[in-house]
């Protein structure tokens, strides 16, 4: 399992606000959107592309295209959507998919309640949003599932991650098909506390985003 950490004193310092226990929704809605298009911008570097010609007012040229099929986006509900936005606006021919998971607060353990991505993946580059990699739990059953339906090259786009989270990733998603397995984040935290939360972390995403409910 490839981690990138985005080194970028941008990011840095958006992420510093976006941690403050006084950053309100709406300003941890657009911190998030502009973080994600800074980390998409690394994530993306290994994209699928082909020269194309096209004819300039001067000349025709060979010049650069993405592939088809286009990549698939897909966010990890609910917090993940906070992070669509920003991501298509790097990608905008982009298909969408969704998964909807929560993770339960005892066990920890990840549960799926929505499932809306193709059932044939094959030929196809995802990438996977979701705020926060904590125990991995989450993110190894979505990584899974998109290799089971034939994506080969999966990236996760992260703000944060635990040390924890990217060993269980690197235990558990050794062989999977072949595929490329990547994760792009801003940071790698210290540690996870007993309650599962990223220290020092940013709190609960998903509801710094939305508010609890
Ligand atoms: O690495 P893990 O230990 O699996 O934890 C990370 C998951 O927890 C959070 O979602 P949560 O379950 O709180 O759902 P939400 O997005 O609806 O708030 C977060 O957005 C990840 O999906
Ligand atoms: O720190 C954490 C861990 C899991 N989910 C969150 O939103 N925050
Ligand atoms: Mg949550």
């Amino acid at each position: 399992m490839e981690t990138l950490v985005v080194d970028h004193p941008l990011v840095a310092h958006k992420l510093t606000t976006l941690r403050d226990v006084r950053t309100d929704s709406p300003t941890f809605r657009r911190l998030t959107d502009e973080l994600v298009t800074l980390l998409a911008y690394e994530a993306t570097r290994d994209v699928r592309v082909a020269d194309v010609t096209v004819e300039t007012p001067l000349t025709p040229m060979t010049g650069t295209q993405l592939t088809r099929p286009t990549p698939l986006v897909v966010p990890i509900l609910r917090a993940g959507l906070g992070m669509l936005d920003g991501m298509t606006r790097l990608l905008p021919t982009a298909k969408v998919g969704f998964l909807g998971m929560a993770r339960d607060e005892e066990t920890l353990r990840p549960a799926t309640y929505a499932d809306r991505l193709p059932n044939d993946l094959s030929g196809r580059q995802c990438y996977v949003l979701d705020p926060m990699l904590a125990t991995g739990g989450t993110l190894a059953a979505a990584l899974r599932l998109l290799v089971e339906r034939g994506a080969d090259h999966v990236t996760a786009i992260c703000l944060l991650a635990a040390p924890e989270g990217l060993q269980t990733l690197t235990e558990n998603l050794g062989e999977q098909n072949g595929a490329t397995l990547r994760v792009v984040t801003a940071a790698v935290d210290e540690r996870l506390n007993d309650k599962g939360f990223i220290l020092p972390g940013l709190g609960d995403a998903g509801d710094r985003l939305y508010g609890s409910v």
